[in-house]
């Protein structure tokens, strides 16, 4: 076994390694003053354009050389992730993620996604909540007070209607929200108001079988 034949093949990778580290510090050198005039005139950190046309030249070369195209991407992308947070910090704002490449398709999937899930929960709690009601109504009625019995169910519409309303309301204004604040608005709005007349609904309940 030739150990001096490994210990010369390492030393020149070691080498090359330095090398490699020398040239990503002049390309990271390049992208912070890009960072500074990107900072100056008000520019946006990412450019997926500019991003494109880099990841087609690493994978054009990276097939050209007979590497990988896809791993080469990645480093591709590991690279320009460094640029990214140093122009990033320029600006004072939180890197994105460059390996995310489409960053805008991503955050209105997951708002549909959200939009979906919060509308069927605000039609399940207001379809459980009115059921409830009426359950609880019946009871206290026809159980506690049999001889007002339908007075308290004519009582109680008008509460279980609003409540109703409430996240009809919520459940058909998700669907136009048009982003997350508005959806945090709507679900706010939506269980503040639904919570309060619950609320008040279970105590009329409760004074009814009360007082008898
Ligand atoms: O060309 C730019 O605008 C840069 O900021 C440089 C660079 C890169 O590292 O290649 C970094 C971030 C951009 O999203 C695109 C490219």
């Amino acid at each position: 076994m030739n150990d001096g034949y490994l210990e010369e093949k390492r030393k020149a990778i070691a080498e090359t390694d330095k090398e490699i580290i020398i040239l990503l510090k002049k390309r990271l050198d390049l992208a912070t003053e890009i960072g500074q005039y990107k900072a100056q005139n008000g520019l946006e950190v990412r450019n997926l354009d500019v991003e494109q046309r880099v990841v087609d030249r690493y994978r054009y070369l990276a097939a050209e050389y007979g590497m990988n195209p896809d791993r080469m991407e990645h480093i591709c992308r590991t690279i320009m992730q460094e640029s990214v947070e140093s122009e990033a910090a320029i600006q004072g704002v939180p890197a994105p993620d460059v390996h995310d490449k489409d960053p805008h398709k991503e955050e209105i999937r997951i708002s549909e996604t959200d939009i979906e899930t919060g509308r069927r929960k605000m039609l399940g709690i207001g379809v459980a909540s009115v059921a409830a009601i009426l359950v609880l109504t019946a009871i206290a009625g026809f159980v506690f007070n049999s001889d007002n019995g339908l007075s308290i169910l004519y009582l109680m519409a008008v509460p279980m209607a609003l409540i109703a309303l409430c996240f009809y309301l919520g459940y058909k204004d998700m669907a136009s929200g048009k982003n997350a604040e508005d959806l945090r608005w709507i679900k706010k709005r939506t269980f503040i108001f639904g919570g309060l007349m619950i609320a008040i609904t279970v105590l009329i309940l409760a004074l009814f079988i009360i007082r008898g």
